[in-house]
């Protein structure tokens, strides 16, 4: 019902390009992992070689402690759903989520049973007679998920499985995704490019750059205290203030070596530990929630900072006031990164 998942040095290669340069990942048995970057880092091959649709140029695939590198998809403990849900539509959702087992040689009464638990889980047990385009988008999703779960798989592979979905069905299908996989407790590795929704649903996410894992944590390590830039700018919105040798930035000494100070919005206010000195407001726009300032530093009036005040402050445009900031990360100069 659940596995672990070892990435042991996993390279991939297509002709002459480098798609995975090494990849190192352990994922623990019943954990939710999200691979997230941005198009092209190498999301869906990772998967595709966890799911045993492409084999690796070099390096070993462990699932539950067993070499899988070689083995076919249909002899791995993994299924996959995809975004297209790719569901019969002449055939009940009964005989949908019961596919898979019917697949296995597993006899009508016992198949029947477990789709209807299945269906059960995921909320539709009234539609069990139902045929795919007699549902919602939502609807059809969820049982592609109950399809997918219906076989007991130890790891389930998620390929951008809500990127089809409108933005607020998304979100309620993000947290139904969660609680689905905290009740079964199967290994989800899901894959999407979609930061909110990495943060919304995972455990641990896996940010990726260019065949590479650039940082991997749990979403507050990755948005409170990215390993780099590439993942400090992926997760969010975030200030960038370059610090010279010495401590010096365009906003005074600071007490921070060289490197880049990063900032995101709602950790700049009016009270915190890191005084930023005066700045004159420049635009504020109501968001709701909060209130989206840009200020232009008087000490460097060519820097603009964007924070993200409590709403029901009396500022105006043209105010002056002097801005603190909170939970400071200081991040080595790289090469080649534009602070
Ligand atoms: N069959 C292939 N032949 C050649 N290059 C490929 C092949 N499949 C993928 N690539 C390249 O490998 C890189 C990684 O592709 P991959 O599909 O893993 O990216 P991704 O992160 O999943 O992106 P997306 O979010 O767009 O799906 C890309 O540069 C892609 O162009």
């Amino acid at each position: 019902m659940t596995a672990e998942v070892r990435f042991d040095a996993v390279q991939h290669r297509f002709g002459s390009f480098t798609a995975l340069h090494r990849v190192d990942l352990t994922i623990a048995a019943g954990e939710f992992i999200v691979l997230l970057g941005p198009s092209g880092c190498g999301k869906t091959t990772l998967l595709s070689i966890l799911g045993g649709f492409l084999t690796p140029s070099a390096g070993r695939v462990l699932i539950g402690g067993r070499d899988m590198t070689h083995v076919a998809p249909k002899d791995r403990p993994t299924t996959t759903m995809f975004q297209d849900y790719a569901l019969f539509p002449h055939m009940s959702l009964r005989d949908n989520v019961g596919f898979g087992l019917r697949m296995r040689g597993i006899g009508r009464a016992a198949r029947n049973a477990r789709s209807e638990d299945m269906l059960d889980m995921v909320g539709l047990a009234d539609k069990a007679g139902r045929r795919p385009h007699e549902l919602s988008g939502g609807q059809r999703q969820r049982v592609a998920l109950a399809r997918a779960l219906a076989v007991s798989p130890d790891v389930l592979l998620l390929d951008e499985p809500l990127g089809a979905l409108d933005l607020k069905l998304r979100r309620q299908m993000q947290e139904e995704l969660k609680a689905i996989q905290r009740r079964v407790g199967t290994t989800f590795v899901h894959v999407t490019h979609d930061q909110e929704e990495a943060m919304a649903v995972a455990d641990r996410i896996v940010v990726m750059n260019q065949g590479r894992i650039e940082h991997c944590g749990t979403p507050q390590e990755v948005y409170l205290r990215p390993a780099n830039l590439f993942s400090a700018n992926f997760m969010g919105e975030v200030n960038r203030i370059p610090v010279a040798s010495g401590g010096a930035t365009p906003l005074g000494p600071m007490p921070f070596g060289q490197g880049t100070l990063c900032l995101r919005p709602e950790s700049i206010g009016l009270a915190g530990d890191l005084p930023l000195g005066p700045a004159r407001l420049e635009e504020a726009a109501f968001f709701g929630a909060y209130l989206r300032c840009h200020f232009r530093p008087v000490a460097a009036p060519g820097m603009r900072l964007v924070a993200h005040l409590p709403q029901g402050l009396h500022l105006k445009v043209g105010d002056e006031v002097a801005l603190f900031a909170r939970d400071p990360v200081i991040l080595p100069p790289e090469p080649g990164a534009v602070a």
